[in-house]
């Protein structure tokens, strides 16, 4: 089977780049140097690609539907870190996200009273159950068992302000803040393509503090769960895998 694994970043899954499985070195012709693609040699039958999109879902969107319009993959992942809105979460924990929205995405209606974001459904701009969304979210139906779950959002601004945290955390009850996850399930789930958000949280959602973060320890944690998952799909029959 064919994995591929999109990250934001080199820096979050640097571990499991530099791992002696992986076959340095093999770029793919035609992807920019940046958008970084990689492969193992097939381990029984297993082969794991990397794409490294940069921050944010715009690039997410763009590399992941160019590399999906030229390669086939079983099973594609999201790797990477992210905040927490639940402190019960500790920083270094895994988790598979099961279910992302553009969190920002829509229009201030001007209301003063916490009500004031209207979401692209409340727009009437597309409707809650239009595909891919379900009731105006990205709802992941595949679930890779042993990994705790939770919602997560997605941001084009990370949440550092403590009157922004908690009207977001009134709007949409997410534990996970990323990036990138929702673009990566819109696409994912558009074209019908099994996939999976793993992310390692590194900070809690709060008022910015750069020195409260455990970056080394969710990216160390983030690519054991992904040598654990490459792992059990190398380990075990593809059709078993499913
Ligand atoms: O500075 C470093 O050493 C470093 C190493 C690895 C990754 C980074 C990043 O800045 C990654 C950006 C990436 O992280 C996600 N993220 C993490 N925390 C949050 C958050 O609280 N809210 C939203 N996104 C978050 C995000 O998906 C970024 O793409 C730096």
């Amino acid at each position: 089977m064919n994995i591929l694994i999109v990250s934001a970043t080199k820096a979050e899954i640097a571990p499991f780049l530099n791992e002696g499985a992986l076959d340095s070195g093999a770029f793919v012709p035609g992807i920019p140097e940046e958008v970084f693609l990689k492969g193992t040699a097939p381990a029984q039958g297993t082969a794991v690609y990397v794409l490294v999109t940069g921050v944010g879902t715009p690039a997410t969107i763009y590399h992941l539907t160019k590399a999906l319009q030229k390669y086939t993959y079983d099973l594609v992942i999201n790797a990477g870190i992210a905040g927490s809105f639940d402190r019960a979460l500790p920083l270094g924990a895994v988790v598979q996200v099961v279910s992302d929205s553009f969190a920002d995405l829509g229009a201030e209606s001007g209301a003063e009273d916490g009500e004031d974001f209207l979401d692209i459904f409340r727009l009437g701009m597309t409707g809650a159950e239009t595909p891919p969304f379900k009731n105006g979210k990205l709802v992941n139906d595949f679930r890779h068992p042993g990994w705790q779950e939770a919602e997560g959002l997605t941001v084009n601004t990370v949440h550092g302000k403590e009157s922004s945290i908690e009207a977001i955390r009134s709007r949409l009850p997410a534990i996970t803040e990323s990036m990138e996850g929702a673009g990566f399930f819109y696409v994912c789930m558009s074209e019908g393509i099994k996939c999976l958000q793993l992310r390692a949280i590194s900070n809690y959602v709060e008022k910015r503090n750069r020195e409260n973060w455990n970056i080394p320890l969710a990216v160390k944690e983030l690519s054991a769960a992904l040598t654990r998952i490459v792992e059990e799909y190398s380990s075990s029959p593809a059709d078993d895998a499913d």
